[in-house]
């Protein structure tokens, strides 16, 4: 009998698992293809673009979208002329909205337009975390960290004197080097100074997290998406890249919440740090003040400016290097700004504006992203002329096709490093051009509205004190054989700097610290 009954009991529990699995291949094989084959009725008369006038198939679309995002978002634009349109991606397909109706939207409430939505979507963030709880930071970047800069900015100046010497080897002769690693190691290190004082900028294991986080939770989302959605649950605790994502909270939890306990102890008369870190302790209120989770924060902070920032001094270093004439007239606008003024503040840093417009020409012309104001629609959206954008929409603006727009942008093939100077004599009525920084419906490279990048000006100085550093102190040119600049890596939205790519670096005289005020 007992044994009788052990026996059914197994077969009874194998026959179930059999079922179980069965089950879920049939599904996720009836859910890909219902996904490949149905075409969302979402918004009417919106045309799709990859399609190649119809030789192409919605699912091969939206298979090619993973290489080739930016043609099919530049075709989409173009065909419609700005118009809406849908860009065919493997999670969802895109409906692009005109500029037109982008100040009715920029501040559109999150329960109806959901930034953080399309971010969770993208990061799986239900179980990787992004996107999820992400209401400290924002608010904490930009109201306590913006105003702070100048107090912060000589720290983080000292900061990227220390990783660059720490990362760049002497170069005494020439010295070949990678750059996406070299500047990606500096920004992290100055950026950990932002964020945590020394406590975090000097500590390898916290650099090395606040640096594999991102990929982590990028190469787990890839690997969840792969399960079907109602099976992910339970595949997060088998996915090896979802054990990394835990990992890296668990660093961040160990290295930040000894600081947070010191800074609880800190008395009113005792001079309180200038570091984001703080800036959080003060700021959080209620169930926000728990050290895990702004342990956290600190971790997501450097998912949203390690990776970011990097990405621009390496292509800015490609662009020179493939354009030397530029490096002169920088590196002699850096020393004039630093003999003047003697070291970096935030005003002497706003006199760069050669290094400024050429940030932004290579931006315009090699952004982060491809796309930007992505919103998930939990509403229906009503225009100001009537259009409805129903719910469930994914939306976004086509920012890299607008930048390259030839009737907002002369000429928008040739590079010209320094188009974005403002001119001494703007005529009346005239507007400046754009900064680096700026955002408006036709400068999208952050983002707009509300949740514009809050951290683009702290970006943008640091990227310019790097920038400052390198100029001075090294001549740079690209190994033998190469006369073109590297070409981009892009996948899905997404646009790097290529890590292989190696340029020669010598160190040059004392330009750095000659050229500053009362240096001897
Ligand atoms: C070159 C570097 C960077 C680029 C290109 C960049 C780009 C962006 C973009 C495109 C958005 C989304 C905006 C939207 O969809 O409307 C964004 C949001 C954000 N970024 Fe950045 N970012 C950079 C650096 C940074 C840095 C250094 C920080 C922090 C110090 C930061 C903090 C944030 C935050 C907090 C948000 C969300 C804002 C909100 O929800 O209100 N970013 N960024």
């Amino acid at each position: 009998m007992a044994s009788f009954r052990t026996a059914s009991a197994g077969s009874v529990s194998h026959d179930h698992i059999s079922f179980i699995l069965l089950v879920s291949v049939v599904a996720s094989i009836l859910y890909s293809a219902w996904f490949r084959t149905r075409k969302p009725c979402l918004f009417p008369g919106a045309p799709y673009t990859g399609l190649a006038n119809g030789a192409r198939s919605l699912a091969e679309a939206r298979r090619r979208y993973q290489t080739h995002a930016a043609e099919m978002l530049v075709e989409g634009y173009e065909t419609t002329n700005g118009g809406f349109y849908y860009v065919p991606g493997p999670d969802c397909d895109r409906l692009m909205i005109p500029t037109r109706y982008l100040n009715e939207l920029k501040n559109a409430p999150d329960d109806c337009a959901d930034f953080l939505g399309s971010f969770t979507e993208m990061f799986e963030g239900e179980y990787t975390t992004i996107g999820k709880r992400w209401n400290l930071h924002p608010r904490v970047v930009k109201h306590q960290l913006n105003p702070s800069l100048p107090a912060v900015l000589p720290h983080v100046e000292d900061e990227i004197r220390i990783a660059a010497a720490r990362v760049i080897p002497p170069c005494e002769d020439w010295t070949p080097i990678p750059v996406v690693s070299m500047v990606t190691q500096i920004i992290a290190q100055a950026s950990g100074r932002m964020i945590g004082g020394t406590q975090l900028s000097r500590n390898l294991e916290w650099l090395d997290t606040s640096l594999s986080f991102t990929h982590a939770t990028w190469h787990a989302a890839q690997r969840l998406k792969q399960y079907p959605s109602w099976t992910r649950p339970f595949a997060q605790w088998f996915i090896a890249e979802m054990k990394a994502v835990r990992h890296h909270i668990a660093v961040a939890r160990r290295f930040i919440k000894p600081i947070l306990a010191e800074r609880r102890q800190l008395s009113e008369s005792d001079e309180k740090p200038t570091d984001l870190m703080q800036m959080l302790h003060t700021g959080a209120r209620g169930a926000d003040r728990d050290t895990n989770f702004l342990a956290y924060t600190g971790l997501v902070v450097s998912f949203a400016a390690i990776h970011t920032s990097a990405s621009v001094p390496a292509h800015l270093i490609f662009d020179l290097c493939a354009r030397p004439e530029y490096v002169e007239p920088l590196r002699n606008e850096v020393k004039d700004v630093l003999a003047a003024d003697g070291t970096f503040t935030k005003a002497s840093l706003a006199k760069l504006l050669k290094l400024d417009s050429f940030m932004k020409e290579s931006q315009r012309v090699s952004p982060l992203v491809f796309m930007t104001f992505g919103r998930f629609l939990h509403k229906d959206l009503v225009l100001h002329d009537g259009t409805v954008i129903p719910k469930g929409n994914m939306i976004g603006v086509p920012s890299h096709a607008i930048a390259n727009d030839p009737t907002l942008c002369k000429d928008p093939e040739t590079f010209d490093g320094f188009r974005w100077i403002p001119s001494d004599e703007c005529a009346p009525g005239v507007p400046a051009p754009p900064s680096f920084v700026t955002t408006n419906p036709h400068n999208l490279a952050w983002g707009y509205g509300k949740h514009a990048c809050s951290g683009r000006f702290f970006a943008s100085f640091e990227i310019k004190m790097v920038m400052a550093h390198i100029l001075l102190n090294y001549d740079f040119k690209f190994e033998p054989g190469r006369v073109e600049r590297p070409a981009n890596l892009a996948f899905e939205l997404q646009n790097a700097p290529d890590p292989s790519i190696k340029v020669l670096f010598k160190r040059r005289s004392v330009d750095g610290q000659a050229c500053r005020k009362g240096s001897p």
